[in-house]
């Protein structure tokens, strides 16, 4: 008895804490995760603290909901979050002492959140980014986990893979991938793992997380086919261009050698292109926006309820390709990497359905225009 009093004891003096940041779709899916392996695995404490950004469902705050109930109604309805899974909605109190922070909060909402956490974080405090997305800085592309490195001196891994989160949550087999190094990586790889969740290392994080960016404009033009009522052959070719592209910007952003074409095959390269171009959010969306003609934001709270776009990750695009180009509102992704190609001199027609994507969403293109742009592509030689 006394043998059992003191483990336990132990077990909460050594384990390291873990808080999410983030309690979205995805952030929920994920949380049921870690609040389970935390709950037996004694290299973690047992409560998992959860960020959540509050808000009033049916009269009720969302965090007196969560931990009564267990149940993020709005973003995971269905699934049932471990009691051990602790709803905090000020972010320091959240953060105090964690030794592990997870992110996963809409790409759009980074800067503000670490800006609020600055000086609020242990030091040896180590992090994982689950973000998709990517900005723009005065030097051309950022990664988002070196946003959080910048402002919280801290290390970072990333996630991603092909893991929509409502099946995560339902305990659907899948894969993922973790981008880092030595015992960081390990420590999240055990923090995530489970029976149906199955977690390879690799050590080329820049590629790991730019695939989880860049994959979010190939769903958009993934949802144009289907809107334009096109069939497989033609999703599989927009599949496969789109990997061509994701792979040569990959090459051209980050310098050639840290470029491990290996990586395109984890769960975070190609897996998660497939999944995202049938059943992700960006793909069901764009499918809406061909149909409807209505603006992507109008769609976003039309059919997301409160979910978050990300791409999005087309607004960066097209900054990064046409850097002159300041469009204010809609996908991010492709219109943040715009300015990033002009700013490397490189012609728009390297990346011909990452700009078509852009110019439909942005730029009044139509839809059924989309696939002319893919007719010359590079990818088919002269
Ligand atoms: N949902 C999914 O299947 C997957 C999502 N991801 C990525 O994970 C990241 C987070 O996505 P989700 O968890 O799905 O989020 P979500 O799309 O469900 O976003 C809504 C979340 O944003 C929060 N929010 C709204 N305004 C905010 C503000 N001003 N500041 C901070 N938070 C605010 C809401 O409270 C809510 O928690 C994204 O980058 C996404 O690409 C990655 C893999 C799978
Ligand atoms: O990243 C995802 C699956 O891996 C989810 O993609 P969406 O954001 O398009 O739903």
């Amino acid at each position: 008895m006394l043998a059992l009093t003191s483990l336990r004891y132990f077990r909460t003096a050594m384990g390291k804490r873990v808080c999410i940041v983030g309690s979205g779709n995805w952030g929920s899916a994920i949380a049921k995760l870690a609040g389970l392996n935390a709950a037996t695995n004694p290299l973690f404490e047992k409560n998992v603290n959860m960020w959540v950004y509050e808000e009033m469902v049916e009269g009720r705050k969302l965090t007196e909901i969560i931990n009564q109930d267990h149940e993020n109604v709005k973003y995971l309805p269905g699934v049932k979050l471990p009691e051990n899974v602790i709803a905090v909605p000020e972010l320091v109190d959240a953060a105090k002492d964690a030794d592990l922070f997870i992110f996963v909060i809409p790409h759009q909402f980074i800067a503000r959140t670490v800006a609020t956490m600055k000086g609020h974080v242990k030091e040896g405090a180590a992090a994982i980014s689950l973000i998709k997305g990517i900005n723009i800085t005065d030097s051309g592309l950022g990664l988002i986990s070196d946003e959080i490195r910048e402002a919280l001196g801290i290390d970072v891994s990333v996630l991603m893979g092909a893991n929509i989160a409502n099946e995560v949550a339902r305990d659907q087999f899948c894969e993922s991938t973790v981008g880092g190094f030595g015992e960081n990586a390990k420590t999240f790889k055990a923090l995530f793992q489970r029976p149906t969740f199955r977690v390879s290392i690799s050590e080329d994080p820049k590629t790991v997380e730019l695939c989880g960016a860049l994959k979010n404009i190939v769903a958009c033009g993934a949802g144009f086919c289907d809107g334009l009522g096109l069939g497989d052959n033609t999703k599989a070719a927009i599949i496969r261009l789109g990997l061509m592209e994701m792979m040569d910007f990959c090459k051209v952003f980050l310098s050639e050698g840290e470029v491990k074409n290996q990586t395109f095959m984890e769960s975070c390269g190609v897996a998660d292109l497939i999944t995202t171009c049938y059943g992700g959010r960006n793909r069901k969306v764009s499918e809406a926006f061909a149909k409807t003609g209505k603006s992507l934001d109008e769609l976003e709270k039309e059919m997301l309820n409160g979910q978050k776009l990300q791409g999005c990750v087309l607004k960066t695009l097209a900054q990064l390709i046409t850097f002159s180009k300041r469009v204010e509102k809609g996908p991010e992704t492709a219109r943040e990497l715009q300015g990033v190609l002009t700013n490397k001199k490189i012609s728009p027609e390297r990346f011909p359905l990452f700009t078509s994507v852009f110019k439909c969403c942005y730029e009044g293109a139509p839809v059924a225009d989309f696939l002319k742009a893919l007719e010359n592509h590079p990818a088919h030689g002269n």
